[in-house]
């Protein structure tokens, strides 16, 4: 992806509110910045009457000015990094708020690894534009103008030769070197994210690789591509660096000594000293912004990354509110295309209250998008979900979530404890609440007890527990009782028909298990659109 210019950036309507907030803070920190720069030259200036006049009080001016100039430079670089960790914290709820409002296979685009990148990596890579560019840009501006204004004092027109030498290095560090950096830039950036991304398949995979005797050829992955990383950086060192750092020093340090003595011999020894210095301090903003260039490539790339999955469309809300009680529960003409593949096509169905329905059909048919679509985490091509004759999409997202209790048939137990897992979804129960429910599924654990040592079928146990529990009047659950033994799923069956009858939920569940279809009056089948051309039911 081609990284966004800055100024589309800036000016996106995503980064726009978040940016509106600190926009004081960074105002401030840029006039802080350059009086800082303005206030060093002066102390500069000082010294030279120090050392032309040896008198106590240029040496106390000189030191007021030092002074003032680090007090300068350091509001500038706090009030930076207060409003990038303001700009930080509000980019990340933005994202997390976006991961929580997008349609649910827009999300699955975005793997577990990408979103954290986006999360974190991404965000801290914008802290050298944020934290550091606006003032640097600031100081650029300032202190050249200012450092050339002393030179033509002390020599004149003459000065512009002093001056050359600086403009030049400047010039180098700001045109030519980039021009390098990016000209090599994208090969050094692909040999690094290889790196990175054989050392997340080593990490992601290695117990599947440990099953399959592949750990060794993917520990051999990550060691070839580490070293082609670190061939390329030391080709970059060679290429880029070394050049860079010879003609600064040369080039500037060097030449500007040379040409300010010869220029400036005739004049006494403190005037001499103020051209080398302001000479030299002419490129010392260029050098420091040079540096930082680098980080604003990274930085586009990444706000770029983050701007395209801000733009993403959110899931359709409203602000209706839903009664209590009485809740009915029916699809109307719904269908669905994943992919501009059709998945189920015009698909009609009232769920009963204080029954337990179940949705069968051959893996890949859809079951799993529908159950997605009745929890309103995914958006049907057509036709409606309705709650007591209200769509759903007209329901506020926290009205949604106090009716409907979803839970996928992935990632619905986090690694932690128990407690935390059962806290997720019912906030308020008590312990004794939460070991009662475990009990009657008869999960015989300590509510401190973690997760990931639980086998799966105790995870669904933990699960069912959950819907024990929950106030949401219904209920989806994705294949629930898969690995649970026969016995267990019958008992289990029975506690759950139980509590939809007596509480009058409304109960849907995926299941594969085809003796189970008889005990259910109510039953959504869906057949593949593709061979048959229409969903059924019964
Ligand atoms: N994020 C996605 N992007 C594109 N296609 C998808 C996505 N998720 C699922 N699909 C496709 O949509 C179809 C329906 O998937 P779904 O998971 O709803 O089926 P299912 O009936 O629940 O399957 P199973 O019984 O195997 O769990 C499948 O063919 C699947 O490949």
């Amino acid at each position: 992806m081609q990284p966004f210019s800055l100024s589309t950036i800036i000016n996106h309507p995503c980064f726009t509110p978040i940016l509106l907030p600190i926009r004081q803070k960074i105002i401030i920190s840029i006039i802080s910045a350059a009086f800082a720069g303005v206030a060093t030259l002066i102390a500069y200036q000082c010294l030279v009457y120090l050392v032309a006049e040896q008198s106590v009080i240029w040496l106390y001016r000189t030191m007021l000015f030092f002074i003032l100039g680090a007090i300068l430079g350091g509001i500038s670089l706090w009030l930076a990094h207060n409003a990038e960790n303001q700009f930080a914290k509000q980019l990340q709820l933005a994202l997390i708020n976006k991961a929580l409002h997008i349609p649910k296979h827009t999300l699955s685009k975005y793997n577990n690894h990408s979103l954290r990148r986006l999360l974190s990596e991404d965000v801290s890579e914008l802290h050298y534009m944020v934290a550091h560019l606006p003032a640097e840009l600031s100081v650029l501006c300032v202190v050249p103008i200012f450092s050339a204004g002393f030179l033509f004092y002390y020599l004149g027109a003459k000065a512009i030769w002093v001056l050359l030498p600086g403009i030049m290095a400047s010039l180098y560090y700001l045109w030519m070197v980039p021009y390098i950096n990016q000209r090599d830039g994208v090969g050094r950036m692909q040999t690094m994210k290889n790196m990175i991304d054989a050392l997340n398949d080593y990490t992601r995979g290695v117990s599947i690789n440990r099953i399959f005797g592949q750990d060794k050829g993917a520990l051999e992955n990550y060691r070839q591509s580490s070293d082609n990383f670190l061939y390329q950086m030391n080709l970059w060192i060679k290429k880029v660096v070394l050049p860079a750092s010879f003609a600064v020093s040369l080039l500037q340090a060097v030449a500007t000594f040379t040409i300010a003595y010869i220029i400036a011999k005739n004049l006494d020894m403190a005037s001499l000293l103020g051209v080398i210095f302001f000479s030299l301090a002419v490129v010392t903003p260029a050098l420091r912004l040079g540096h930082g260039l680098d980080y604003v490539i990274t930085g586009r790339t990444a706000a770029s990354r983050i701007i395209t999955f801000l733009s993403l469309p959110n899931l359709p809300y409203g602000e209706q509110l839903l009664p209590k009680v009485s809740l009915s529960f029916n699809i109307k003409n719904l269908s669905f295309s994943l992919e501009n593949r059709k998945i189920f096509h015009q698909l009609n169905y009232e769920f009963p209250r204080g029954e337990i329905t179940i949705l069968t059909g051959q893996s890949g048919v859809g079951k799993s998008s529908l159950l997605s679509i009745l929890a309103g985490q995914e958006v049907p091509n057509s036709g409606e979900v309705y709650i007591n004759k209200v769509a759903i999409y007209e329901l506020s997202q926290e009205e949604q979530k106090k009716h409907i209790l979803f839970i996928p048939q992935h990632h619905a137990v986090i690694a932690s404890s128990i407690r935390d897992n059962m806290h997720l979804f019912v906030q308020t129960a008590t312990d004794i609440q939460l070991l009662n429910a475990l009990q009657k599924v008869h999960l015989n654990k300590d509510l401190n007890f973690p997760t990931h040592q639980l086998s799966g079928g105790e995870k669904q146990r933990l699960i069912l527990a959950i819907v024990l529990l929950s106030t949401a009047q219904i209920i989806l659950l994705d294949e629930p009782m898969s690995a649970l033994d026969r016995q267990a799923t019958n008992e289990l069956l029975a506690l759950l028909e139980n509590f939809v009858k007596q509480h009058k939920k409304i109960l849907i569940m995926i299941t594969h298990d085809h003796s189970l279809i008889p005990k259910f009056s109510s039953h959504l089948h869906l057949s593949s659109y593709q061979s048959e051309g229409e969903n059924s039911h019964e």
